[in-house]
């Protein structure tokens, strides 16, 4: 567990490239030596079995041999020709004797233990218990029952046979006692094993004594973790819970069956891979018009969840194993985040209404012979001939693709989009020309009658409940009825359009719904943003499970704009605080930091604990690009371009995709964009950089570009009343203390004011300590002084702040270090003088 100061220094600078010293250096050849190790295990363990035959032999014959050995030296018992009863006769007698009547008593059975379990290791290498944790924990025991048993012996005046349960360590510790204070040595020898426990288990906090009337749901006020470890029932023995209470924060824990089993919902942690490519469509057989179309209707076959398994938590990051805590390990099993809350239940399928069935999109042959032939005829009419044409029957639209003849141009048939709309006499006609992928030309038109997709239909699908992605989220279905799941943590964010009343409000809540319905609240944790007020109102009920906020907030849903420029910057602080931890475990993104984590191979007393997933959705951005511009175009900015390997992901929502909403710097930042109806061309290039959107038919109608692929989809529909019912049963049971607590930022007023207040006459007492750090390690972080000098974040920041006021480094550069203005120690000490 404890490494070498110096060899941790190394990993976390130098990163892995320095070849480790080869085992066979330090290790003892005998060791290495496989022969030597059989015959060396297999010794140990035949004398385990050895000493173990002739302890209990002891026990049972001892009291006969027992009286010859204390008078008498193994030769002299040998030359006097007495016969030993003990079944290994004078050599087990004597041992038994040494070891039970001489030192432990009858813990002394705990020798072979020790020595049983290291045979087994050197032989089979095979550890049944840690070895290591094992002896001590024994050699503590021993010593401890033969004090206990020593004293029950004084104590009950039964010093001749008693001897041998308590054997001469016992009797004589317990002499010495009495002698110094009487009876009271029973409260020297509790203490001793209240001590241990302490050390050897880690035990920080006693069983709080509950307070019977304590409701569950009532909520605590403690911001420290370490609070929701209170042990849920008092039906559970103390031993337990002195056990339990701290290795549940640190990683260290008991493992506890994970709340999956409590409940009927599917895993929340499956891992696949996404699948978008559309179905086969049926071919319709059709030419120059004048043939008949046979249409089929395409079926809302759910896609076989893709066959590539996910990499098993332990193969994701196979670094050094020098920090695994292997005893914590072998005795606790993997860590698992979700014991914090282990009775949470997932949100059942049932809180979603059940739509009829009937809702199913409903295109008649006619209405579809009749689009297929105007569109023929429309072609005709400028003189464009079509070899082809298949139509699909998707929920909100149809598809039908043609096949030019050839020659024709394809520039030439999407510049007549405008009169093949009017010809068909209906909003929401798209052309795609041509179709990625298919070497055909798309044009979609809206059915009359369209399919609501209803929430409870595409959460009951394989697809999604089998879905293996980090941060499933269910998009809509396709022109082709595939459900469409997407990862937002691939994505890695999310902007989104949508003039008033198209289905954005809609739209966040299938995003959040899905969240919840796949993430335990230890996993995930949201900020919502809504300056309007009144959108995500609904969801503060999941603010002890799944909300985030700044630490003296009182509004768990954030909606004003200094709150939200505050939050934001928090948010980049939270950021660079995650780089340092993945940088220390030398781990590339979260989901290998947290596989480490969960392998106990991060040391929680170093900083690193589980990271939950951060979303970060903000409902109406053109709201506060208006009021706060620059302050909040920046970090978001910041958090789009760096925040995608530590697990923050953003969502932005706008109904007024213009330029000085969307500028430049955060659509550069957003690959994956998600637009409903909009109101102009010019707004559905800006989300897009495409046209389209504005000729969407609204109601949860949109386009989906992520990786320069754009999907047209039918969003979910979920309503106001299943979200309110998710809160509640999410909201209802026990959660966190209160939310969870983002790093605190000082905020923009203090800014300035900040600056002026430095006052170098009243420096930091670690002040000159922290100008020597940062100059010998030629790096002006915060960090950096908060891990070395062992300082909370804040006053780690009023540091870094007085030395860039002292002049020993410059001013913030955003996610970079500080630069050190003093290159060398000798001129930054002349200057501490002359500060002094
Ligand atoms: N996916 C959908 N399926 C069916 N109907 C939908 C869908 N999305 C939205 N609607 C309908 O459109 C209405 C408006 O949707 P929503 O409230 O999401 O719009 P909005 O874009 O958020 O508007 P605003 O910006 O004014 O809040 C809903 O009340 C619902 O009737």
């Amino acid at each position: 567990m404890t490494q070498p100061i110096n060899r941790q220094n190394t990993v976390r600078n130098e990163r892995p490239k320095a070849p480790k010293p080869t085992v066979s250096m330090k290790w003892p050849t005998w060791q290495a030596d496989r022969k030597s190790q059989l015959a060396f295990g297999g010794l140990l363990i035949l004398l385990a079995i050895g000493l173990t035959v002739a302890f209990c032999s002891y026990l049972i014959t001892g009291e006969a041999d027992q009286s010859v050995l204390s008078k008498m030296t193994i030769a002299s018992v040998r030359e006097s020709g007495i016969e030993m009863r003990n079944y290994l006769g004078i050599l087990g007698a004597v041992i038994a004797h040494i070891f039970i009547f001489r030192w432990f008593g009858i813990a002394a059975l705990g020798i072979p233990v020790i020595l049983f379990l290291s045979g087994l290791k050197l032989v089979f290498n095979f550890e049944l218990l840690p070895l290591g944790r094992t002896t001590k924990a024994v050699l503590f025991y021993m010593t401890w029952l033969s004090a206990l048993a020593g004293y029950i012996v004084l104590a009950t005046d039964s010093i001749g046979q008693g001897s041998v349960w308590c054997g001469g360590i016992g009797y004589e510790v317990n002499v010495w006692l009495f002698s110094l204070i009487g009876w009271g040595g029973i409260a020297i020898i509790g203490f001793a094993l209240f001590v241990f426990l302490i050390f050897f288990y880690g035990i920080t906090k006693l069983p709080s004594i509950t307070l019977p009337q304590r409701p569950v749901s009532a909520p605590r006020q403690s911001n420290e973790r370490e609070e929701e470890e209170e042990p849920e029932e008092d039906d559970e023995d103390d031993v337990a819970d002195f056990i339990d209470v701290k290795p549940k924060n640190n990683g260290f824990s008991k493992p506890v069956p994970p709340p999956v089993s409590e409940t009927s919902e599917p895993d929340p942690e499956p891992e696949v891979k996404p699948e978008t490519k559309p179905a086969d469509r049926t071919p319709v057989a059709a030419t120059s018009g004048k043939k008949p179309l046979t249409f089929t209707i395409a079926d809302t076959t759910p896609i076989e969840p893709s066959s590539e398994p996910s990499q098993p938590v332990a193969d994701v990051y196979a670094g050094p194993t020098d920090e695994v805590d292997e005893d914590a390990l072998k005795l606790h099993g993997l860590y698992d985040p979700t014991l914090d809350l282990p009775r949470y239940q997932f949100p059942t399928i049932e809180l979603l209404t059940e739509y009829p069935e009937n809702k199913k999109a409903q295109v008649s042959a006619e209405e579809l012979e009749a689009n297929k032939d105007r569109i023929v005829e429309t072609l005709q009419n400028y003189g464009i001939t079509i070899d082809s044409i298949k139509a699909t029957i998707g929920p909100t639209v149809t598809l039908y693709e043609i096949i030019p003849a050839a020659g024709v141009r394809i520039s030439k048939i999407k510049s007549l989009e405008d009169d093949i709309a009017l010809s068909l006499a209906a909003l929401g006609i798209r052309i795609i020309a041509p179709m990625p992928g298919q070497g055909t030309i798309g044009i979609e038109v809206p059915n009359k009658n369209r399919e609501m997709v209803a929430m409870r239909s595409v959460m009951t699908t394989e697809k999604f409940t089998k879905s293996t992605f980090e941060l499933p989220v269910v998009m809509g279905k396709t022109i082709s009825n595939e459900i469409y799941v997407a990862d937002l943590a691939k994505m890695p964010h999310l902007l989104m359009a949508g003039a008033t009343g198209q289905g954005k409000s809609v739209g966040l809540n299938v995003l959040l719904t899905s969240l919840i319905y796949k993430k335990h609240p230890s996993q995930l944790k949201l900020i919502l943003v809504d300056p309007k007020k009144v959108e995500l109102t609904l969801f503060n009920k999941l603010e002890r499970h799944f909300l985030a906020q700044l630490p003296d907030s009182d509004e768990p849903i954030i909606t004003d704009t200094k709150k939200v420029v505050n939050t934001l910057n928090s948010l980049c602080i939270e950021m660079d605080n995650r780089y340092n931890l993945l940088k220390d475990a030398q781990c590339r993104n979260l989901k290998e930091y947290n596989a480490k984590f969960i392998q106990r191979r991060l040391n929680p007393e170093k900083g690193h604990k589980f990271l939950p997933y951060i979303v970060l959705v903000i409902d109406e951005l053109a709201d506060l690009m208006m009021t706060a511009g620059k302050e909040v175009e920046q970090p978001i900015a910041r958090l789009a371009q760096l925040a995608r390997a530590i697990g923050i992901h953003l969502v932005v929502a706008t109904q007024r995709p213009s330029v000085n909403v969307i500028t430049g710097l955060i659509k550069a930042n957003f690959p994956a964009r998600l637009s409903f109806k909009v109101t102009s061309k010019i707004d559905s290039r800006t989300i897009l950089d495409t046209g389209g959107a504005e000729q969407l038919v609204g109601m949860g109608d949109m386009l989906f570009s992520s990786n320069s692929d754009i999907v047209r989809l039918q969003c979910p529909f979920v309503d106001t009343n299943e979200i309110e019912d998710i809160c509640e049963f999410v909201g209802s049971q026990r959660g966190y203390d209160s939310s969870y607590n983002l790093p605190e930022f000082a905020g923009d007023e203090s800014g300035s004011s900040e600056e002026k207040e430095i006052d170098l006459e009243n420096r930091d007492p670690m002040f000159d300590e922290a100008a020597r750090l940062v100059v010998n390690h030629q790096q002006g972080s915060t960090s950096l002084i908060q891990r070395r000098l062992k300082l909370g974040y804040n006053r780690a920041g009023r540091l870094i702040d007085q030395l860039e006021a002292a002049g020993i480094v410059g001013a913030f550069e955003g996610s970079k270090a500080r630069e050190v203005l003093i290159q060398d120690i000798n001129t930054l000490e002349e200057l501490l003088k002359s500060l002094n």
